[in-house]
């Protein structure tokens, strides 16, 4: 006999789809028909009957029939299956196990698949072995499976409903599952409610049903008020990636339950103001500018992440007045511009391009004019930041003697040497790589006079920012012989998708190597890139910490335990810190840790306090003068 509980209230859960990513006939299928000839074919046949019997389309009883045939499983199969299952338990109820747990008595598994399987999987989050209604499996004597018990309501249509029926439970029943089978039993009256659960599949026909949409288990849980991991259900927070970054970062993003959002290209203004309204987080890459008029209409926007290094195409300013925490990828493609840099000084210096070229045309031009050896040559590096000081030590490895010019003193790697000027930097490189930033005042850095003072028949690399280089000038310098190579990688406008033209005054100029913006794209950069930024920004979302922020404060903080943490976040004016201590002090608040950090335009307190605290606290802080944002996390 089920317990009843203070609410009253039993949670009736699907097991397939719902429980787990995955359909577990299908994936038994992959496993029993391992080695068989036709596997796809058969394996595609199953799902298309678990889709039509899902859907409402096949009788439930006819689908199960049907799969079961196909499947020619075997008892052997099943430890398999149930390995496989447990790496696809869904994230929500993973992150929601204490939920399970604590709920035991009130949460009910019902689904037309199989004990054999479900038991051991929903066991192990702490829901109870006798509260799993499901199907078995009847074996022949040679362990095959042939078919599933008859007796069994759930083997036949309307299942679900003869078996809520049977169970004459006293209380509210709420259904979360994927299926129409699910939506069945509020059909027909014995639920309360029924939520359309959409984490893994969506179904139109349930959903249209449903009488609420649960895109995670955070969700159903936050709608009633229930204990839950998230305090409040990340599939209501919108993540929009832009850019095609790398999938792993979608991935991440996704497996925390976020409703994320991915385009291949960038956006102009417009474009983003119309997205940018009910977005979060926005992920981008050096292509779309986030000025202050696309801020003006992100009023929900928490954090940016530049997936790449540069973030001069972000208004870094506004962000940090409106309390948008920037992060950017400092390190994770700096070897692939270096390697890039390198090639290009070679393949120019050799003239491989042209000479390539002409091989094409059927040319063969054997001669040594005009091709040197990098060995012994002066490089000239214009930004000796992380990229310039790496080129710097790879140069020096193929025997190129290094000078460089910084604004900041930094400190010269290897054999290195410093020029007091730009001007001095420029008269003594054989080659000149530009490595600066993107600032805005570095704008046309490079024009006519600086390509006057560089030697005749210097070779120059542009893989920094198009806008530092008066694209003009470079296009004379090449066209006088000044410049006799040339590699650019950046240009002032770049197309924003793959499909618009790119319209430059360098193209068709000879010995010059034009690139696509791809020094920091190669498949190891990307994947640093998209494993190291959503690291920063759900650290920020989860945690509050802003180490290694671009704009923010930058505070690493301690992981948040069995305590409730308030984030502040204000204009640097006095006394912020002493009003919100008086919030705290006049509530009788226990202030288990305090972080502040300020730079010139905000402050960012953190308070960490035990959890019984009224709401009147939180609105009280909320509203302090010069608040630019409040939020709480637990
Ligand atoms: N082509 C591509 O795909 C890529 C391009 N980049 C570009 O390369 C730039 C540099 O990257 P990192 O070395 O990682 O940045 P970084 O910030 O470590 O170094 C930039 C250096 O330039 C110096 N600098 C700024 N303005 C200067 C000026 N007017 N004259 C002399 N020095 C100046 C700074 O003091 C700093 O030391 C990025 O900001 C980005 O714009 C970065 C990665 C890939
Ligand atoms: O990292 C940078 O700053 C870059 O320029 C690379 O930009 P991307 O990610 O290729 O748009």
């Amino acid at each position: 006999m089920l317990t009843k509980t203070l609410e009253q209230t039993y949670f009736v859960i699907d097991f397939d789809s719902t429980f787990t990513k995955v359909e577990a006939l299908d994936v038994l299928g992959e496993i029993s028909l391992a080695a068989h000839r036709d596997r796809e074919a058969i394996l595609e046949k199953i799902k298309i009957i678990t889709d039509r019997g899902m859907s409402g389309e096949l009788s439930l009883a006819q689908s199960i029939e049907m799969r079961l045939q196909l499947l020619t499983a075997h008892r052997d199969h099943l430890p398999a299956l149930i390995e496989t299952l447990k790496n696809e338990i869904s994230d929500s109820f993973q992150r929601n196990r204490h939920f399970l747990a604590e709920h035991a008595d009130q949460i009910l598994i019902v689904s037309s698949g199989f004990k054999e399987f479900i038991v051991p999987i929903v066991t192990s989050l702490g829901i109870k072995e006798e509260n799993v209604f499901a199907n078995t499996f009847v074996f022949d004597e040679a362990g095959n499976i042939v078919g599933c018990d008859c007796e069994n309501p759930l083997a036949t249509d309307k299942g679900k409903v003869k078996l809520i029926r049977d169970l004459n439970l006293e209380g509210d029943i709420y259904v979360i599952g994927d299926g129409y089978t699910d939506y069945e039993i509020r059909e027909s009256g014995l639920a309360n409610r029924f939520y359309a659960f959409t984490e893994n599949v969506m179904r139109p026909k349930v959903i249209e049903k449903a009488d609420y949409v649960a895109p995670s288990l955070d969700e159903f849980l936050y709608h009633n008020k229930l204990n839950r991991s998230q305090s409040y259900p990340k599939s209501r927070i919108k993540v929009l990636l832009l850019e095609n970054v790398h999938p792993v970062a979608v991935h991440l993003f996704e497996s925390e339950g976020f409703n994320v959002e991915i385009l291949k290209g960038a956006l102009d203004e417009d474009e983003l103001i119309e997205k940018i309204r009910d977005v979060s987080i926005l992920g981008i890459r050096s292509k779309t500018q986030v000025t202050s008029r696309v801020l003006e209409n992100a009023n929900k926007l928490m954090c940016i992440g530049a997936f790449c290094i540069g973030t001069n195409q972000i208004d870094l300013k506004t962000c940090t007045e409106k309390g948008i925490a920037v992060f950017n990828a400092p390190y994770s493609n700096t070897r692939s511009v270096v390697e890039l840099a390198i090639g290009e000084i070679i393949m120019l210096v050799r003239n491989i391009v042209p000479k390539s070229n002409k091989m094409h045309e059927g040319v063969w031009d054997k001669s040594a004019n005009n091709s040197f050896e990098v060995r012994g040559k002066k490089l000239g590096l214009v930004g000796y930041g992380n990229i310039g000081t790496q080129l710097s030590v790879v140069a020096e490895a193929l025997g190129m003697e290094v000078y460089f010019y910084d604004i900041v003193d930094k400190l010269a790697l290897g054999n290195a040497k410093k020029c007091k000027t730009l001007d001095e930097l420029l008269a003594i490189s054989d080659f000149v790589s530009l490595h600066t930033d993107g600032r805005a005042s570095n704008k046309n850095l490079i024009g006519a006079r600086e390509f006057g003072l560089m030697k005749e028949g210097v070779i120059f690399l542009n893989l920094s920012r198009g806008h530092i280089v008066d694209v003009q000038a470079l296009v004379e310098a090449i066209k006088s012989g000044r410049v006799a190579g040339a590699g650019v990688d950046v240009f002032p406008y770049e197309p924003k998708t793959n499909n618009e033209e790119f319209i430059n005054e360098l193209r068709g100029l000879p010995n010059v190597i034009l690139t696509p913006h791809i020094g920091g794209s190669t498949e190891e950069a990307q994947e640093n890139i998209g494993n190291f930024v959503p690291g920063k920004l759900l650290e920020y979302i989860n945690n509050g910490s802003t180490y290694g922020s671009v704009n923010f404060p930058e505070l690493q903080l301690p992981l948040l335990k069995e305590s409730h943490r308030l984030l502040h976040i204000h204009a640097n004016v006095p006394g912020i810190l002493a009003k919100i201590n008086a919030i705290f002090a006049k509530y009788h608040i226990n202030i288990q840790g305090q972080y502040l950090k300020t730079n010139e335009q905000i402050g960012y307190v953190i308070t960490d306090v035990s959890k019984d605290y009224s709401d009147e606290v939180v609105s009280e802080l909320r509203h302090i003068d010069n608040t630019i944002k409040f939020r709480l996390i637990y």
